[in-house]
């Protein structure tokens, strides 16, 4: 069932046109990959549906147009996850966390009510960073600070996570298990979209690719047909080793074209 659509969606970024007539259809339950290479429109993408820069074009969220929705509405149903989140103040991660719950009127975190108390451990339970609940997130490593920011959004408890690049400084246990858990969000109705440069973990992971190509739309599917040989020299550049593994496809990037 389709929650989040965009019919000819286009942004500028100061003189720069981004995003060029983008229409897509994504449903909850899915794990959605956003891929394209550096500079591709990715991020601002990412922005544009959940209103956090202008655009034109018609974007809706559970039917709703997304300009009727008030500010925090619009919080509490996209919950956003920016590239390279860094945090400078020495907090405990708990406190990270509950941040996700200021959507829901939460605005401080040493006066939680029960429920706000459950939805942040069930987040921090989500992506295994309870034993970090009390450590000053300055003093944690870039990766576990990258798994506190992402159960700062799955607090939210919102119907779309968007998550730009949540696997980028993490070890490749690490990267399966967010990528796994994410997968697990998906099966409980969420639509999950991420953004990544793994090719490999996108293929294996989600239901639909979209592949942004100098901001458009340049395929979009199943992997294995998004992210076809002729997709992947045309957008990337590069050949790719094709394979199953466990009844699941292997996608490994492999050479310049
Ligand atoms: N504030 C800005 N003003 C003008 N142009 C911008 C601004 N921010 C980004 N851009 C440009 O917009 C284009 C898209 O950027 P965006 O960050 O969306 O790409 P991306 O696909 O997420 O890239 P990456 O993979 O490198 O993170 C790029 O050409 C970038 O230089």
């Amino acid at each position: 069932m389709t929650l989040l659509s965009a019919t000819g969606l286009n942004a500028s970024l100061g003189s720069r046109h981004v995003l060029h007539d983008i229409s897509l259809s994504l449903s909850s339950g899915h794990l959605v990959a956003l891929v394209g290479p550096n500079g591709a429109g990715k991020t601002t993408l990412l922005r544009a549906l959940a209103g956090l820069i202008p655009s034109s074009g018609d974007i809706r969220i559970g039917g709703d147009a997304l300009p009727s929705l008030s500010l925090r509405e619009r919080a509490r149903r996209f919950a956003y996850l920016p590239q390279g989140h860094v945090v400078h103040w020495p907090l405990p991660a708990r406190d990270i966390v509950a941040l996700g719950r200021y959507p829901h009127g939460a605005t401080d975190p040493a006066r939680l009510s029960s429920g706000d108390v459950e939805a942040v451990l069930r987040a921090m339970q989500a992506v295994d960073v309870t034993d970090f609940s009390d450590r000053r997130v300055t003093e944690l490593s870039g990766g576990e600070r990258s798994r506190v920011a992402l159960a700062r959004v799955l607090a939210v408890e919102a119907p779309v996570i968007l998550a730009d690049e949540p696997t980028a400084s993490l070890d490749p246990r690490h990267q399966i298990d967010v990528m796994q858990r994410l997968r697990g969000v998906a099966d409980t109705g969420v639509l999950v979209v991420v953004v990544t440069h793994d090719l490999g973990l996108a293929a294996r992971f989600a239901d639909h690719v979209l592949v942004l190509s100098e901001g458009h739309l340049a395929s979009q599917g199943a992997p294995v047909e998004a992210l076809s040989e002729a997709v992947m020299a045309e957008v990337f550049r590069i050949s790719a080793y094709r394979a199953e593994y466990r009844d699941e496809a292997v996608i490994v990037p492999w050479a310049d074209v």
